[in-house]
């Protein structure tokens, strides 16, 4: 009898995820038995509860070649019969599992829908009222700074980036912003370099003319600025595993290993909050946000309350979390006569991974290396690895070990190269000296709608939280950027020369550097930014005006470039123009801090620092500890694999303001700059001069492949295409 469809299917889908027919079948066969050949009980979010049988029926072995080794009492068939009394078992460790796995055949092939992620109602009200009860601590233990003075320093003279954005510089004038209606200003993170800046400022008289850009310190009197404290925290970022893929490989990454000398151990913040230094978990993380050295987990909680999608850490447990396809279809077309194949064949114990994946493979050797001599331990280490085993083929198929809204896959059909070790975080963690302060306080009336309710995008007049944006909103009903905001910040990219740039008195960028000779500044744009409503908002999670902060939602896969330019990212879908793609996630860092990393790095291929400069106008000599930068060196998101792209990338980062109207602190977002095709390769443009050897991102070979290429020296090529 021919093969019935619907176990070829099953076969397809585990293989795909590197598991074997031989191993397949057994738990097939008995899923079938327990669901009464209901199949779509098994098909459902993609064969998760066939794949969470196979992994209970490794386990299982597990367990009793480690109980064999120790007493040779049990017996595997009893082990076998006891998983098989309980039915619902499969079904429940899905929930109780973490790192969940989504069964696509996208794994090498890369067209897989991907998997979303939800916390019922229960368990987000749970994480919501964790986040509520630390913030009522806080605010009592904590009195609120008053709105400060520090936040914007009202200029002048400075440039209006709600302005039509093709002014030369030296033509602009700046109009006053108000409180109510303050249009703040574009970034880009590049450190300008020499190349591109040095026919604009020739020289400091040209610089001096630009004062136009320049801001005045004006702040208002009645607000005090209250004095900080400085930080003698240790690293508060810490998640409870890195991103790896070889459990013979686990490494910890140097933020967390190396807590900063000059804390001397000790763990309270610049706020006063205490931390712990031995690793804290999420719940750790959303304490964060309670005294300065604030960090977004806390906002994710509150943002997945509304809007489905969840987050789920080992921390917190996975209790509750489901799964469901993003497409939402389960295929039930085939009929139910199955042709089962034989008896399942135990896999020898020693043998339990199938080739597809190499690295679980090593894995699994590891596994095998049992001391007799040391049995009792030998039984935790077993156990242990088999759970990283395990791990370790949820981390494969899912890179951000189910902390997004979709599962990112990871392919790689171009070498054996693994994936560079990192801890996935999908929000932004303060790493130590960084001064971020998410006090609802320092939101006065004037930044946020308390009194809207739903979604501010349906209201006829824009709310207060538009005002940013210059009074209308930046996206579209459709979440998209608007075209004209779109246009702007690509031009800004495109042709920084048309834009407004400031030059500090004193970049804290060159004074991070080199201390003793500071040298000039290389100016900065002025960004345009997004703000978007937040939790001082009266409306939901789903408001139109609140598109970054809800994540991903689009089906990105981590891949192996073919062009030597190790991993990036592309779609598995096609998106349009203005589409919210990702946010740059990493350790927020001083510029101070990020140069004592640069120093003490030594020969890594790769690099991953952005600066926050978008904002850097705001006050005439920016403190250290507000002159910050995103390194996703050792914590990030997808975004750390995006390639650079000279002129004619993708997609542009947008600043975008949620928790603070500081922008000091701000959230970078990329957009589509266009249709970007289904399995097309993301990518923006760093905005690296390749002749600035002081530059945080490491000079390259580019291998963008653009004809605007700025690493290819083409004397004739049209200066305004070259930053
Ligand atoms: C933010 S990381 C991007 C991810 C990186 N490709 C990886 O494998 O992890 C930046 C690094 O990627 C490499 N890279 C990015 N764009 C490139 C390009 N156009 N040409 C060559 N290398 C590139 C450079 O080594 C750069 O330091």
């Amino acid at each position: 009898m021919p093969p019935n469809p619907r176990v070829a299917k099953a076969f397809r889908a585990m293989k795909a995820i590197g598991i074997s027919e031989d191993k397949v079948k057994p738990a097939l066969k008995n899923l079938l038995k327990l669901f009464d050949k209901n199949w779509e009980l098994i098909e459902e979010e993609n064969y998760r509860s066939l794949a969470d049988a196979i992994f209970e029926r490794e386990e299982a072995e597990a367990i009793e070649q480690s109980k064999k080794i120790v007493n040779n009492e049990e017996d595997y068939l009893e082990e076998e019969a006891q998983v098989n009394e309980e039915p619902e078992r499969p079904l429940k460790r899905l929930r109780l599992r973490n790192r969940e796995v989504e069964v696509s055949p996208s794994l090498n092939n890369t067209t897989s829908p991907g998997t979303s992620l939800v916390i019922p109602k229960e368990q987000d009200e749970l994480l919501e009222t964790g986040v509520q009860s630390q913030n009522q601590s806080q605010d009592k233990a904590d009195s609120p700074r008053p709105n400060t003075g520090k936040l914007r320093a009202e200029s002048p003279e400075r440039c209006d980036p709600s302005r039509p954005s093709a002014v030369n510089k030296s033509q602009q004038k700046t109009p006053l912003r108000t409180e109510s209606n303050s249009v703040s200003h574009p970034m880009r993170l590049r450190d300008r370099g020499k190349g591109s800046l040095s026919t604009q400022i020739p020289s400091g008289e040209k610089r001096s003319s630009l004062a136009g850009c320049h801001k005045e310190p004006n702040l208002e009197p009645s607000i005090a600025v209250l004095p900080k404290q400085k930080t003698t925290t240790s690293h508060v970022l810490v998640k409870e595993e890195p991103v790896t893929y070889d459990v013979s490989q686990l490494e910890v990454p140097s933020a967390v290993s190396q807590p900063d000398p000059s804390s001397k151990g000790e763990s309270s913040s610049r706020n006063g909050s205490i931390r712990e230094n031995n690793g804290p978990d999420l719940l750790a993380l959303q304490s964060m946000g309670e005294k300065g050295t604030a960090h977004v987990v806390s906002i994710s909680n509150e943002m997945r309350n509304n809007g489905g999608p969840a987050i789920v850490s080992d921390a917190l447990g996975a209790k509750g979390v489901h799964f469901r396809s993003l497409d939402g279809s389960t295929s039930s077309e085939i009929d139910e006569e199955v042709a089962l194949p034989q008896e399942p064949q135990l896999p020898p114990p020693c043998d339990s991974v199938d080739d597809g994946i190499q690295l679980n493979k090593r894995a699994s050797e590891k596994f095998c290396e049992t001391d007799e001599e040391n049995k009792e331990n030998d039984l935790e280490d077993t156990n242990f690895q088999h759970v990283e085993r395990i791990r370790s083929l949820h981390d494969v198929v899912d890179i951000a070990k189910g902390q997004e809204r979709v599962v990112i896959t990871l392919a790689n059909e171009v070498n054996h190269k693994s994936p560079p070790s990192f801890f996935y975080i999908p929000k932004n963690a303060v790493f130590q000296n960084a001064y971020v302060n998410f006090s609802l306080a320092r939101i006065g009336d004037n930044s946020c709608c308390s009194t809207c309710s739903g979604d501010c995008l349906s209201l006829s007049m824009p709310c207060a939280c538009s005002h940013e944006t210059g009074g209308e909103f930046a996206y579209t009903t459709d979440g998209l950027i608007k075209e004209e905001f779109l246009k702007e910040c690509i031009s800004m990219n495109r042709d920084p020369e048309k834009h407004c740039q400031y030059f500090c008195k004193e970049c804290p960028l060159e004074r991070s550097k080199n201390e003793d000779v500071v040298g000039s500044c290389k100016g900065h744009l002025v960004r345009r930014f997004i703000k978007e409503c937040w939790l001082k908002c009266g409306c939901n999670i789903q408001c139109g005006n609140r598109v970054v902060q809800r994540g991903i939602s689009r089906k990105l896969q981590v891949f192996m470039t073919p062009g030597g330019k190790g991993w990036g990212l592309r779609t598995l879908e096609d998106l349009p123009k203005g589409a919210f793609v990702c946010e740059y996630v990493g350790e927020v860092l001083t510029n101070a801090e990020l140069y004592d990393r640069v120093r003490s790095s030594k020969g890594e291929e790769h690099s991953y620092p952005v600066l926050l400069d978008a904002d850097w106008g705001s006050e005439v000599v920016l403190k250290d500890e507000d002159a910050l930068c995103l390194d996703a060196t050792y914590y990030g998101n997808v975004a750390r694999f995006i390639n650079h792209r000279c002129f004619d990338s993708n997609m542009v980062e947008i600043p975008v303001e949620v928790e603070t109207p500081d922008h000091h602190y701000y959230h970078l977002a990329f957009f589509t700059t266009r249709k970007v095709k289904a399995m097309e390769e993301l990518t923006w443009d760093y905005g690296i001069d390749f002749d600035d050897h002081d530059h945080p991102v490491k000079a390259f070979r580019c291998q963008c492949g653009s004809r605007f290429c700025r690493s290819v020296k083409r004397p004739s090529r049209s200066r305004s295409l070259r930053r």
